[in-house]
């Protein structure tokens, strides 16, 4: 679980965050959404440690960053799963070294054992057949496949997925959505999903938070979203002009 009290942070005369307190459970894919420039990414640097807030406290299994010594961050650090808008897979990598990376970086296992581990995340996102590849030789969805495989190697017990859909194509951002609700169950993580694709927050929206310039305006789950009348959450919400048309149907049908 992590905790957020009361974050702030600013950029000059900026202030990005404006006090945002909020929590992300265990086992649960957690969603933040808002429009772009909102805040998302700068609140997940800083739950990553990437950023200092100004103010405020992240609190990790109950102890807040700030508190935590440098092995303690280092330790931290180990513990988190990171996927990053577009992949971020190394090119002159194959696959196999790319998923190896963070064994080589953080665990003291034996070649063989880290082998081992890399073929059955691998497996686990459903690729076989691809270790020896390059990431130009597979799909943008396989790619994406392996930046999960990647970011659970090291069994990390955060996972951080910034914008994981970007640049797939409807059918296999579901793939990958449920995947990482899959994943997250499995291996009781707590998930945490920056993203601003509706169909995301359909598919795997368990507890959802919504910032808009840098305050949480709204948090709730894939149900309650539709039925909320808080306008900056709506204005969001049906800004998609196929909920806005799904939406009208509805209201049509029941006059
Ligand atoms: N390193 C930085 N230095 C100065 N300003 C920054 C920095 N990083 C972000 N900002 C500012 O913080 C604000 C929020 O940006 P952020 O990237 O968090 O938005 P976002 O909600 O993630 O948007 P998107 O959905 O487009 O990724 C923006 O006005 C941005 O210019």
């Amino acid at each position: 679980m992590i905790k957020v009290i009361d974050i702030h942070k600013s950029f000059g005369d900026e202030e990005v965050l404006k006090g945002i307190s909020t929590t992300f459970e265990k086992g649960k894919t957690n969603i933040i959404i808002g429009q772009s420039g909102s805040g998302k990414t700068v609140f997940m640097k800083c739950l990553l440690g990437l950023f200092e807030p100004d103010s405020g406290e992240i609190i990790y299994e109950g102890t807040a960053i700030q508190d935590m010594d440098k092995d303690e961050k280092s330790e931290l650090r180990k513990q988190m799963g990171m996927l990053f808008q577009g992949g971020a897979l190394f090119d002159s990598m194959n696959i196999e070294e790319n998923v190896m990376f963070p064994l080589l970086m953080f665990s003291k296992k034996s070649k063989p054992e880290m082998l081992d581990r890399v073929n059955e995340v691998l497996k686990r996102v459903n690729l076989v057949n691809v270790n020896k590849k390059l990431p130009a030789e597979i799909s943008g969805g396989m790619q994406k496949r392996v930046a999960i495989a990647r970011a659970i190697v090291n069994n990390p017990k955060y996972l951080f997925c910034d914008e994981p859909n970007s640049g797939l194509d409807p059918r296999t951002a579901t793939v990958i959505d449920n995947l990482i609700q899959e994943i997250t169950q499995e291996y009781d993580i707590t998930t945490v999903v920056n993203t601003h694709d509706m169909n995301s927050v359909m598919e795997i929206g368990e507890t959802i938070i919504f910032l808009k310039d840098g305050k949480l305006m709204w948090s709730g789950d894939k149900t309650k979203i539709f039925k909320t009348d808080n306008e900056a959450v709506t204005d969001f919400v049906y800004s998609s002009d196929l909920f806005k048309k799904i939406r009208d149907a509805q209201q049509n049908e029941s006059k």
